[in-house]
């Protein structure tokens, strides 16, 4: 029998940001944890029927999730090997350290499948290879760096990192959680005609200081999407497309809660949204009335605010017993594998 292991850890993403629908994202310093192992019997690479999953889960989801070839890190992992035309392992252990919650929009499935196809591709890498740099993705590094700096990641050789962003992004739906997920920062991302992503990260000011509201209350993803409209008027379009622009020189430059409140204007989801989660609605309204730059997370209902020194105070008072307040440093690194054997 040989066995080979393999850890990735994973953030937890804020997208949107107010004005920046299925663009924007922010990585968070709140983290899930996978360790996975292949047995494979007599050492061969394992073909024909998936002999086992088997699969513990610690935190968000334990003794809720299913166990078995239908868990969302399973399913990337299977699309990854067929993606990269390696057999499919026969015997996969799976332990999961789950911190992100889920549906509430921190990006907890896009950091599983991003969990799943980095640790998919890192176990098929050749063993030569696994000494080499850490770190799950080689995209993007600095300010104005678009994807494909590789850095060659365990296991690029067989998808690079490229390949990796378009494959989650396929899973996923959209981009905006997956780019901040696996490159870390703030991230812009956006599809080509052809549907193909493409990101570009940038580091956000160190005064910026996100805090995250969450409540008990969850709401699919699928479900907010579907309360989107098909057309949007064009002033809104208009008014969202210069939103966005500011908010990135606010997040970048000048961190203020005035420039930032301005810059975190939406007109595009999050009203269409509000019925489906109006404590969120109403908590957005609240905090923005008193000068604190609050937005829906991703689909909601977490509420993300962009706090200042001077707004930092404001939060605690307007958030009843039902919320988590949380308070995240920006997670700069992204996704980040390390191969246990070798340490
Ligand atoms: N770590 C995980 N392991 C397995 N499935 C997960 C994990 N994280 C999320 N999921 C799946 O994704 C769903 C949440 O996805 P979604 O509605 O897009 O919300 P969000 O990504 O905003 O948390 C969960 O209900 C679960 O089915
Ligand atoms: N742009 C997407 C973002 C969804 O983020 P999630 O964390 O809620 O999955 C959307 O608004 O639908």
């Amino acid at each position: 029998m040989t066995t080979s292991t393999v850890r990735v850890r994973v953030p937890a993403t804020s997208a949107n940001l107010g004005p920046g629908f299925d663009a924007l994202g922010l990585a968070l310093d709140l983290h899930d944890e996978i360790e996975v192992t292949l047995d494979e019997p007599g050492g061969g690479s394992g073909t024909g029927p998936h002999a086992g999953v088997r699969i513990s889960i610690e935190g968000e989801g334990a003794g809720e999730l299913d166990e078995g070839e239908d868990h969302l890190i399973i399913k990337a992992m299977r699309k990854t090997f067929d993606r990269m035309g390696v057999d499919q392992p026969r015997n996969i252990r799976l332990h999961c350290v789950n911190r992100i919650p889920h549906a509430r929009g921190l990006g907890s499935s896009s950091a599983a499948i991003c969990a799943g196809i980095l640790a998919a591709r890192a176990l098929a890498a050749p063993y030569a290879a696994r000494a080499g740099p850490e770190g799950g993705h080689g995209g993007a590094t600095g300010d104005d760096d678009a994807t494909g700096g590789n850095r060659r990641a365990p296991g690029a050789e067989l998808l690079s990192d490229d390949e990796v962003f378009a494959l989650a992004t396929e899973l996923e739906g959209h981009p905006d959680n997956v780019a901040p997920c696996l490159a870390g920062g703030l991230t812009i991302a956006w599809l080509d005609q052809s549907g193909r992503p493409s990101m570009v990260k940038l580091n956000p000011h160190e005064g910026i200081r996100p805090v995250v509201c969450v409540p008990r209350q969850r709401l699919s993803t699928e479900r907010a999407r579907g309360l989107l409209p098909r057309d949007v008027p064009h002033a809104d379009a208009a008014a969202n497309a210069g939103r966005a622009a500011l908010l990135i020189a606010a997040l970048t430059r000048r961190p203020d809660s005035r420039l930032l409140l301005a810059a975190t204007e939406d007109r595009l989801h999050q009203d269409y949204r509000a019925p489906a989660m109006p404590q969120t609605a109403h908590l957005v309204k609240t905090l923005r009335a008193k000068g604190v730059p609050a937005v829906v997370s991703g689909a909601g209902p977490t509420v993300l605010a962009f706090t200042t020194p001077d707004t930092q105070d404001l939060i605690a008072p307007e958030v009843g017993n039902d919320w988590l307040i949380q308070p995240l440093s920006v997670d700069p690194v992204g996704s980040f594998v390390q191969f246990p054997e070798t340490r």
